[in-house]
């Protein structure tokens, strides 16, 4: 986190008296930041929320943090101050393992700004819409794929996550197994997962001299992994970009966002090297959607496996709206609301990434009369909102809590699982409408079930790298009789 040192303006709130927000009592050096559980962090914010309420001040290694635990606070924050709140905390591993290109990380300003115009002129709703026709043939792909290997149903949805982002970002048709460019951007994700860890950011902004230890002494495994971590990010950014080129040199580039993006652009001189900045969006839609995508998949396959009487309501309700004869498309959402509520419902029972993204204040505020440091790291505990009081049974999955007694979809669209503020989620729009159109599709050719009676979520593994999602469990996967469909596709 970069030191922002409290100004004037800052010490006058102080002065006037305002306290901090409440919170644990302070905590030493290191060893709180290490004790924190690092797994599941979410729980021991939860656990403060309840103690202390939904705005939590902790000092953790000598910076300010503040953990919003209620919907509440996130909108009056993260939305209604955005311009307080919509800055990035600085980690100095970013820069050190060549991840300071994404968009996700750049602190709030114009460069930022560009970057979003960027992602916002690909994924916004209308240019979401023009994509349908790619993510009804790869939803298809998918279900092709899970008939003719059931058993690796979950790794499928994985392929089906990458192929999709691969596609949409760079036009780029992805080999069913072993794909090289799948492999380079996996590479990425791995590296930056191993790396980037809040140990690693402790130990190298409290020394930093250990980052630039020569790589044949001892402790220069740091310096070691910067090299490779470097190499890997310089590859996803070039690798599948020049693809695109060559592809537009050749004449036959699909449509995509770096083909349309580069189109757009050409010739135009600009504050920023937009081949540059093309290069980034691309990467970072790359990173933010592949976990994202086959985690909220693999949770709602984990939610369909626990729940039998749900996927029976869901499959009832897709067989009577779609012919026995077709596949579900765009067109049939209106009339199948349970599947919508079966998608809010996965996003709120698991949401994959439990404590969003954290933003950072470029002021000081006050806010209910508690005084927030400038330069605080603020916490969107995704997973206290989404066990609220508003969730009655919040463990338990229930799809008709997004329901009206009339059975349409209620207003809660959950928003919480993409963020808040300026920052929020620029690809939700795509997520959202990619996992719904797998989920009917999957819904309307299989059956997943557990493989006996006493297996349990316990048994279940959690992958906690940019995203959380459940890693591949054992299932049996039974193919409906719209499966037959698929081959004659
Ligand atoms: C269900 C799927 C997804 C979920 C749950 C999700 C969730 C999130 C969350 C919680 C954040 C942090 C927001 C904040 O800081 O307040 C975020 C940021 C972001 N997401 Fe997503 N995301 C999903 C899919 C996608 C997809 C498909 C893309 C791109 C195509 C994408 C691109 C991004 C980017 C670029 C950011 C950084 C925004 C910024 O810093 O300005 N996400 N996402």
């Amino acid at each position: 986190l970069r030191h922002r040192h409290s100004g004037p303006e800052a010490d006058q709130l102080r002065g006037k008296g305002f306290p901090l927000p409440p919170g644990p009592p302070r905590l030493p050096f290191l060893g709180n930041a290490l004790s924190i559980d690092r797994v599941t962090p979410w729980l021991i914010y939860t656990a403060w929320a309840e103690k202390y309420g939904p705005l939590v001040y902790v000092r953790l290694v000598g910076k300010d943090v503040i953990i919003i635990n209620s919907e509440e606070v996130a909108r009056a924050l993260l939305d209604e101050r955005s311009s307080i709140y919509s800055d990035r905390p600085h980690f100095v591993t970013n820069e050190f393992f060549g991840l300071d290109f994404n968009s996700a990380f750049l602190p709030y300003g114009d460069k930022w700004r560009f970057h979003r115009k960027l992602l916002h002129q690909t994924f916004r709703p209308s240019s979401v819409q023009d994509m349908h026709p790619l993510l009804l043939r790869k939803a298809r792909c998918l279900a092709k794929a899970i008939v003719e290997s059931p058993d690796e149903c979950l790794t499928h949805l994985q392929v089906h996550a990458g192929s999709v982002i691969l596609a949409v970002v760079y036009g780029y048709e992805v080999e069913p197994k072993d794909d090289r460019l799948v492999h380079t951007m996996q590479r990425l994700l791995t590296t930056t997962t191993r790396v980037m860890t809040p140990e690693r950011e402790v130990i190298a902004s409290a020394f930093p001299f250990i980052m630039y230890i020569p790589p044949w002494m001892p402790g220069s495994r740091f310096r070691r992994d910067a090299y490779e971590s470097r190499a890997h990010s310089k590859e996803s950014l070039e690798v599948p970009f020049e693809w695109t080129v060559n592809a537009m040199a050749s004449g036959n580039a699909p449509h995509s966002m770096v083909e349309g993006l580069l189109r757009s652009y050409a010739g135009q001189d600009d504050d920023y090297d937009v081949r540059e900045v093309i290069k980034a969006v691309a990467t970072t839609a790359f990173a933010a959607a592949f976990s994202t995508t086959e985690g909220t998949l693999a949770c709602f396959v984990l939610a369909m496996v626990l729940n039998p009487d749900v996927q029976r309501r869901a499959q009832a309700d897709i067989d009577m709206v779609v012919n026995m004869d077709r596949l579900p498309n765009f067109g049939d959402r209106p009339s199948l609301p349970y599947i919508d509520a079966v998608l809010r419902e996965v996003m709120r029972w698991r949401p994959v990434a439990p404590l969003g993204l954290p933003h950072a204040t470029s002021r000081s505020d006050v806010y209910q009369g508690y005084y927030i440091p400038k330069g605080a790291m603020v916490i969107s505990n995704t997973w206290a909102m989404t066990r609220s009081s508003r969730y009655p049974d919040p463990e338990e999955f229930i799809p008709s809590r997004f329901l009206s007694e009339s059975g349409t979809l209620n207003e809660d669209e959950v928003v919480s699982v993409f963020g808040g503020g300026r920052r929020m989620c620029p690809g939700r729009h795509l997520g959202e409408t990619n996992a719904w159109l797998s989920i009917v599709t999957l819904l309307s050719c299989f059956e997943f079930s557990k493989i006996h009676d006493a297996w349990s979520e316990e048994e279940v593994e959690w992958e906690n790298g940019v995203a959380r999602f459940p890693r591949p469990f054992p299932l049996n996967v039974a193919p409906r009789v719209r499966a037959k469909l698929l081959s004659v596709e």
